[in-house]
């Protein structure tokens, strides 16, 4: 049909001929790219990795599913620590857990390694212009204004912030009596959305009064991880899209049949509106005078009025448009919110499980409390209850809410190696990487590594952060943020809210843990592999999660 349509001599055909023309030179184009991408990778085919089960897919639905865990355990069992893995036509794609190279790749600087071009775009278009979104130059500019909000001074100020919402969840009637079971999640989700929330835009979505009905914007928060992971694939071609104006993409995305991409557009929809709403109302207060201002939940302090207040008076590249403002709520919102909730529900399962060590944590929770004499810890205090950091450690680093940090190769480059990698053309000791390959930065494999962590890696055994850990964890120099752990990854793309993950874990446990004893619900818990990991009951559907718990006031 084509061949009649290049053909056809009527006048008529030539849009068509100017259509199929312009088709054939996208996908020569295409083809011209993967052909010199491919080529480009030749040098990674000998690095081991598991035999592609698919011309178009590789090993991508084998690693990228929600009971992948086990094969990813698997593979980091089988060939070590940089492995090749298949990705889409043939693409090399590395994952790498070892700590050398990691070092060399992520504290590299962004101008050879960042997250990858397909992450950037997709999150511009879903957040839109946060952190999550901007590579660079513009991640570093935001990074650095952003950064002082994250500090440790700015983490003590926030201490009094966390005690008074964490009371305000308490309050709530489900959690009242007991033994009973109460689903969990759901609860940990509105905490951590109202700890951000507050503490990050000094704004309240009121979901933890007792009558609050379910909010549609907790709906579509708790549900965009495991929605952004199950259309990961499509994603992988927002580039090729980069240039087509919102309505065309809108189009386009209607247009294709997937209920999960649609989905994933109205929690987009909808975390845009929330973010312009409260941009209007703080806007609003903001007109109100500076009394108005400083009488919100925060006292003004927080991220998202201070950059308001600075944006007053700013002028040139310090000025922010309102959609880097709300780019930043978004970003806040949604790496702060499933991330947390899944570390904190993951140590209540945890400790339900192993009885002794709850004990164990009440009892130095409840010491800690009579030496001190208040009624509320402060941040010293909190950091001193040693068992609790233990814990919160222990569960980070065998149970990482984060499985992968994702970056790309922007330039070729050879990257040492802690120990040589057998591959079929012999031993190496560095390992060249091409420009355009992607990695994936393995945070479970360096944090369960049995050569880092002894024979008993697999094993959450939180006393072991009370020893002297053994001589491997410091000879293998991890590079993460958190000492000796990659939970939070490292380098300038580090989350950068790991101290006020940490804070919000520990505020959590402890006033749970003091109020109440937590055992397992006879319902079996299986943790869903995604961007982040969730827990959710055998047999219910793919983007439900939930953590039944059998909870009981003491
Ligand atoms: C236990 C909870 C959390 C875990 C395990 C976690 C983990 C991570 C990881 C692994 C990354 C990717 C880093 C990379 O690509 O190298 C990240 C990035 C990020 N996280 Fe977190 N996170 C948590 C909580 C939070 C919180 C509470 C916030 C609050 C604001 C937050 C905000 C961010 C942001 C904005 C980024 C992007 C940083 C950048 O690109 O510069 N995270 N997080």
């Amino acid at each position: 049909m084509l061949h009649d349509i290049l053909r056809a001599p009527s006048s008529s055909t030539h849009i068509w001929r100017g259509v199929a023309l312009s088709l054939l030179s996208v996908v020569a184009t295409l083809m011209f790219r993967l052909a010199r991408s491919r080529l480009r990778q030749t040098s990674l085919w000998k690095i081991p990795g598991p035999p592609s089960v698919s011309f178009s897919t590789g090993n991508l639905l084998q690693m990228f599913n929600s009971g992948a865990s086990k094969y990813h355990a698997q593979i980091t069992q089988t060939y070590g620590r940089v492995i090749r893995l298949t990705g889409l036509l043939g693409e090399s794609h590395l994952v790498i857990s070892d700590t050398k190279a990691l070092t060399n790749i992520l504290l590299q600087g962004q101008g050879v390694f960042d997250t990858p071009e397909w992450v950037l775009e997709g999150n511009t278009r879903i957040i839109g212009p946060g952190l999550l979104s901007q590579g660079g130059v513009h991640h570093r500019r935001q990074r650095k204004m952003l950064q002082p909000f994250f500090s440790t001074k700015h983490m003590r100020s926030l201490v009094p912030l966390c005690h008074r919402v964490i009371h305000q969840a308490l309050l709530q009637e489900k959690l009242a009596d007991g033994p009973k079971e109460v689903e969990l999640l759901d609860w940990l989700g509105r905490l951590a959305l109202e700890l951000i929330a507050q503490a990050g835009m000094g704004y309240t979505f009121d979901s933890l009064s007792p009558s609050s009905e379910e909010h549609e914007f907790d709906t579509a928060l708790k549900e965009y991880m495991p929605t952004i992971s199950s259309i990961n694939f499509l994603l992988r071609l927002a580039p090729q899209a980069s240039f087509w104006p919102s309505w065309l993409l809108r189009l386009g995305g209607t247009l294709l049949p997937s209920p999960m991409l649609h989905r994933m557009m109205s929690i987009a929809d909808i975390i845009q509106k929330y973010s312009v709403q409260i941009l209007k109302d703080k806007n609003a207060l903001l007109a109100g005078g500076d009394d108005e201002f400083t009488h919100q939940l925060s006292e003004g302090k927080d991220i998202i009025s201070v950059l308001m207040r600075a944006n007053m008076t700013a002028s040139g590249e310090d000025w922010l448009p309102d959609s880097e403002i709300t780019g930043q709520m978004a970003t806040f919102l949604i790496g702060g919110t499933d991330t947390t909730s899944s570390a904190i529900a993951r140590t209540l399962l945890l400790l339900a499980h192993h009885p002794e060590a709850q004990e164990r944590l009440r009892k130095e929770i409840n010491d800690t409390f009579v030496s001190s004499g208040d009624s509320e810890l402060d941040y010293d205090e909190l950091a001193d209850i040693a068992y609790l950091d233990a814990v919160c450690r222990e569960t980070l680093r065998v149970y990482p809410p984060v499985n992968f940090a994702a970056r790309e190769c922007r330039a070729d480059i050879s990257v040492p190696l802690s120990e040589p990698v057998q591959t079929s053309g012999g031993a190496i000791s560095s390992l060249f990487i091409p420009q355009g390959t992607n990695l994936l930065v393995d945070v479970g494999g360096v944090n369960r590594d049995p050569r880092i962590w002894g024979a008993d890696a697999e094993e959450w055994r939180p006393e072991r952060f009370l020893a002297p850990l053994p001589e491997s964890v410091a000879e293998a120099r991890i590079p993460g943020v958190l000492s000796n752990l990659m939970s939070f990854s490292g380098g300038p793309r580090s989350c950068i809210g790991f101290q006020f993950a940490q804070l919000e874990m520990k505020v959590a446990l402890l006033h749970l843990v003091r109020a109440f004893r937590f055992s397992p619900s006879t319902k079996e818990i299986v943790w869903r592999y995604g961007v982040v990991t969730t827990p959710s009951v055998e047999g219910t559907d793919a983007v439900g999660t939930e953590m039944p718990i059998i909870v009981e006031r003491i």
